[in-house]
């Protein structure tokens, strides 16, 4: 529900159409999701430096910078969650719109918070790419040393020790990190926006 009335959308004079011809390419967003630690953020700036290299027009929105400044009033309660994934959806619609190839590297642990920002897009545009890695795993790499942290009793509702995260049930594609390298994973997603015609 807008607060605002008396708002009117304006049609723009150049289409995503116009931008996909130009660019030679379609747009869509890659949305990552999985635990902290999975490798969601290596291998999103894996794929947008592959598509760079391609003279593709690519972005990656990821966690931890949104925070520091879009969504610097947020915290990790489930409300600031869903609240931090509604605005990133909005904001990779606009990158799509763009003509942009944009690739998001959030948590996004609620699949209700996901579904919404997919009813966005139109078929297609939203391409769910789950990386998926035990916890185990995710808790030994700890690049961060927050589960350390998580565990000791330091960070409180962290997401896989005291905060759900719901996998989902038909990502489009599925990376399993604990037992690819990062170039197959790029590879893996590249495959899968050229199966599709996206690039
Ligand atoms: N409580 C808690 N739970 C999970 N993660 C935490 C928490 N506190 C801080 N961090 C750090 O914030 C990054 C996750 O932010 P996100 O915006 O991706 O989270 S969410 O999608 O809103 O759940 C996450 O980054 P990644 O490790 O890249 O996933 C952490 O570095
Ligand atoms: N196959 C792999 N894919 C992604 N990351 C991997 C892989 N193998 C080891 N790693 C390491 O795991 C860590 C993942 O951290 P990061 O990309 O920040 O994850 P996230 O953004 O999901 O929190 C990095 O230190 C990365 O080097």
């Amino acid at each position: 529900m807008s607060k605002a009335s008396n708002i009117t959308w304006h049609a723009a004079t150049v289409t995503k159409a116009d931008r996909h011809s130009q660019n030679g390419h379609a747009s869509c967003v890659l949305w990552f999701t999985g635990l902290s630690g999975s490798g969601k953020s290596t291998i999103a700036n894996a794929v947008s430096g592959e598509l760079y290299r391609q003279g593709i027009s690519e972005y990656v929105l990821d966690g931890d910078n949104i925070r520091h400044g879009l969504n610097k009033d947020l915290g990790f309660s489930d409300y600031d969650r869903t609240e931090n994934i509604r605005r990133i959806g909005e904001v990779a619609k606009l990158f799509v719109d763009s003509g942009t190839i944009v690739t998001t590297a959030f948590i996004s642990p609620f699949r209700s918070d996901r579904d919404q920002v997919r009813a966005l897009f139109e078929e297609g545009e939203f391409i769910e790419v789950f990386i998926d890695c035990p916890l185990e795993q995710c808790e030994a790499r700890d690049p961060k040393k927050l589960y350390e942290k998580a565990r000791r009793g330091e960070i409180k509702d962290f997401t896989g020790i005291d905060s759900p995260y719901e996998a989902p049930e038909r990502p489009e594609v599925t990376i399993r990190s604990d037992q690819l390298s990062v170039e197959e994973a790029v590879q893996q997603i590249l495959q899968y926006l050229q199966e599709k015609n996206i690039i």
